[in-house]
């Protein structure tokens, strides 16, 4: 079996694919302290529990917190007798190399999404990964990525608002009823919720105008579906997009020979 880890900045997730579909998925908090001893008795106390066979024989990592790699290899080497793959080194391959500037460094997931978008959306897509930080990125005809935007995220935002306003409380996101807040909270609601709306929105016209051509958004990230409550602001949102991309990215590697 496949198991296939996804660290955000926020967020480490992992999940298992059977040759047929993904077990489940479990969620940690992104620390690069934490050892592969300590991942290794979270993740198998996770699998007991479900009662699933705990049999991995490869591994693909995307990390955008470079940090926790060495870990998570060490957890792939040790305990399932792998060598992963990581997304953005150069032994891992891309079905479609990105064309971006000489020496800049996409950020993996973006690679993954890219890849798992296509495979489902075909052509000219839009993907809006809502994370730590909010990202679009852009598919091209071929599936090649070439490149996006990247807008801080959600709760960085509502964090941010809480760090520098001595009178502004923490704050957690939500749909607030009326634009006009009528007091502190849901001021801040109504802002950072219709600001992203309207972030989103902005953002796919003008990238729609400067590629000029229709292009499909799909959205994926913990928050995609709060900001999906009739604004047709996606043609269609996807949880396991990530998982979906890492998949194909090892079969990929897998059918070229590689790992
Ligand atoms: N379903 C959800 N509802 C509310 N907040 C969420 C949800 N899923 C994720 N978040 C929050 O969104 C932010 C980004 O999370 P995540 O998508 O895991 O980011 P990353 O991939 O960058 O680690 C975090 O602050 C997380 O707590
Ligand atoms: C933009 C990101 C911080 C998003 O990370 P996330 O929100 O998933 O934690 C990450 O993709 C990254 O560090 N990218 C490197 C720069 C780039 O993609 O151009
Ligand atoms: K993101």
């Amino acid at each position: 079996m496949l198991l296939c880890i996804d660290t955000g900045n926020t967020n480490t997730v992992f999940s298992i694919w059977d040759g047929t579909r993904f077990l489940s998925h479990w969620r940690i908090r992104t620390d690069h302290r934490r050892t592969a001893d300590e991942y290794y008795v979270w993740l198998s106390t996770l699998i007991a529990v479900q009662r699933f066979e705990l049999q991995i024989d490869a591994c693909i990592i995307s990390a955008t917190a470079p940090r926790v790699v060495f870990n998570l290899r060490v957890l792939c080497n040790r305990y399932f007798d792998t060598r992963p793959l990581v997304v953005g080194k150069p032994d891992c391959l891309l079905p479609v190399p990105p064309r971006v500037d000489a020496g800049t460094t996409v950020g993996p997931d973006r690679l993954v999404n890219t890849v798992g978008a296509y495979d489902r959306h075909g052509p000219d897509l839009i993907v809006v990964d809502f994370g730590t930080a909010t990202t679009f990125d852009v598919v091209d005809i071929d599936g090649a990525y070439i490149g996006g935007v990247i807008a801080p995220g959600v709760n960085l935002s509502l964090e941010a608002l809480h760090m520098g306003a001595a009178s502004l409380p923490h704050v957690d996101v939500t749909m607030p009823a009326t634009v006009i807040g009528t007091n502190t909270v849901a001021c801040i609601q109504s802002g950072v919720f219709w600001g992203y709306v309207g972030l989103v929105d902005g953002i796919v016209d003008k990238i729609r105008a400067e590629r000029d051509r229709p292009m499909k958004v799909i959205a994926t990230g913990g928050l995609a579906p709060l900001f999906d409550q009739g604004f047709d602001l996606f043609d269609a949102i996807e949880d396991d997009l990530t998982m979906h991309g890492l998949r194909l990215i090892h079969d990929f590697n897998k059918e070229m020979g590689n790992g």
